[in-house]
């Protein structure tokens, strides 16, 4: 579904024109679609019908309020990794039995909050944060929800920075220790164990190591099963890539079609916890050109974007597709974008065929996973505007940040 499109000339997000979203919110901006959320939310959802299940938005690929209120109208379920993303997810108006909480490094603190608002199930990462869990949820009195994040130990064949399922990543409990460590679960008095987790990592465009996961936590389930552990869910996690430039990823009805037969005849209900695959292509990073420089060797065109407010391409060199808002006739040259950061990596896109003038608008084009939620402060830039479009109309998510916010707590010495 492609919710950007050209019209008459000028690029829209659904029913508004990026030129008039630039005019009234200025630039950089983020701009959501709502339609295609909802769409790529209700894909997922509408393939898994018949079967029990939650789909968990992790909230990490765009933590925006307004993006987490459209899912939570949705009747979405939350993955979250921090108890930042779980007020997050609460003030959207998310249900907390629909949460499932993630991450390897949970404090006490987020335990607690986290079993106070009575969230759906722990995904824990360690034996230690087992111990640990098992004695906050005493403190509390109360029994504790938990899954283990189980390393498979399969290749998801992903750039390495975003491949979490191989023994030597940090992620989750290695899958020949599992059962071990399910034994001792079983043992604590303040732990209800309750489902098998996986995650394998991001962006992952073929199928084999989903599946290839899936039959390990599926042997495990029936050793845990022997032990008189019932198992009631399973986990999937997220990773379902998206397309950027020319991927081809699997389609959401083959990967559940696959995943369906496999678990035919058991009662296990399905956990997943899309990110990626459901915000990517909602949103674009709008900017302007604020310079055309012409070297003997490059032409740059620096734009008033940069490496704070989208990392993808300097940390994963990854390739975003840079569209302009409104194109022009004549000769297209080969641009460098970059941003006005003091670092050679601060690049959005490198050797691109553009007619450019300056004042230019430019959309960079899949932008909604991993985007703003990445964004820093770097050079002292605050951060960018999120506007979110609904049909004909445009709703300002986020403002942009400004410096009194920026500098907000910062003091100097006392004299
Ligand atoms: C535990 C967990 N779940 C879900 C996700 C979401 O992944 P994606 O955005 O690739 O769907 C991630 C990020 O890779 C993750 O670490
Ligand atoms: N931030 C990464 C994905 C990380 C997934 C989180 N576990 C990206 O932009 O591709």
């Amino acid at each position: 579904m492609n919710t950007f499109e050209y019209r008459d000339g000028s690029l829209f997000a659904e029913g508004v024109a990026l030129s008039a979203i630039a005019q009234r919110f200025g630039t950089p901006t983020y701009v959501y679609s709502r339609a295609h959320i909802e769409a790529q939310y209700r894909a997922y959802a509408d393939a898994l019908v018949g079967m029990p299940h939650l789909v968990c938005f992790a909230v990490k690929a765009n933590s925006n309020i307004g993006v987490l209120n459209v899912l939570a109208r949705l009747g979405a379920g939350f993955d979250i990794v921090s108890s930042g993303e779980l007020e997050r997810v609460l003030a959207a108006g998310g249900e907390p039995s629909r949460i499932v909480f993630s991450g390897v490094g949970k404090s006490r603190d987020d335990m607690r909050r986290a079993l106070e608002v009575g969230v759906h199930c722990f995904n824990v990462e360690s034996g230690v944060e087992l111990e640990r869990l098992q004695k906050v949820a005493a403190e509390m009195d109360v029994k504790a929800p938990v899954s283990l994040r189980v390393n498979p130990d399969v290749d998801a064949g992903t750039h390495p920075y975003i491949s979490t399922g191989l023994k030597e990543n940090k992620f989750g409990i290695d899958i020949e220790q599992a059962e071990a460590v399910y034994a001792r679960a079983a043992e604590l008095p303040n732990l209800e164990v309750i489902g098998v987790d996986c995650h394998i990592g991001s962006q992952l465009t073929t199928l084999e190591p989903f599946l290839d996961a899936l039959d390990r936590l599926l042997l495990l389930v029936d050793k845990l099963a022997t032990r008189g552990i019932v198992i009631k869910h399973l986990d999937l996690g997220g990773g379902l890539g998206v397309q950027y430039r020319d991927e081809q990823p699997p389609q959401i009805g083959d990967y559940i079609a696959a995943v369906r037969k496999r678990l035919e005849g058991r009662d296990l209900a399905l956990v997943f916890e899309p990110g990626r695959f459901i915000v990517a292509n909602g949103g674009v990073l709008l900017t302007q050109v604020e310079y055309l420089k012409h070297t003997e060797h490059k032409d740059f065109a620096i734009i008033d974007a940069a490496m704070n407010d989208l990392i993808r391409p300097a940390l994963y060199q990854a390739w975003m597709e840079v569209s302009p808002v409104q194109p022009r006739e004549g000769e297209a040259r080969s641009y460098d974008l970059v941003g006005p950061i003091c670092e050679t990596g601060d690049f959005l896109a490198k050797d691109r065929q553009l007619v450019l003038k300056e004042g230019d608008l430019l959309a960079v084009r899949s932008a909604g996973a991993y985007g703003f939620v990445m964004s820093s402060n770097y050079n002292t830039r605050g951060r960018a505007a999120e506007v979110m479009v609904d049909g004909e109309q445009a709703f300002e998510v986020r403002r942009r940040e400004t410096l009194d916010e920026l500098f907000a707590g910062e003091s100097r010495l006392p004299e």
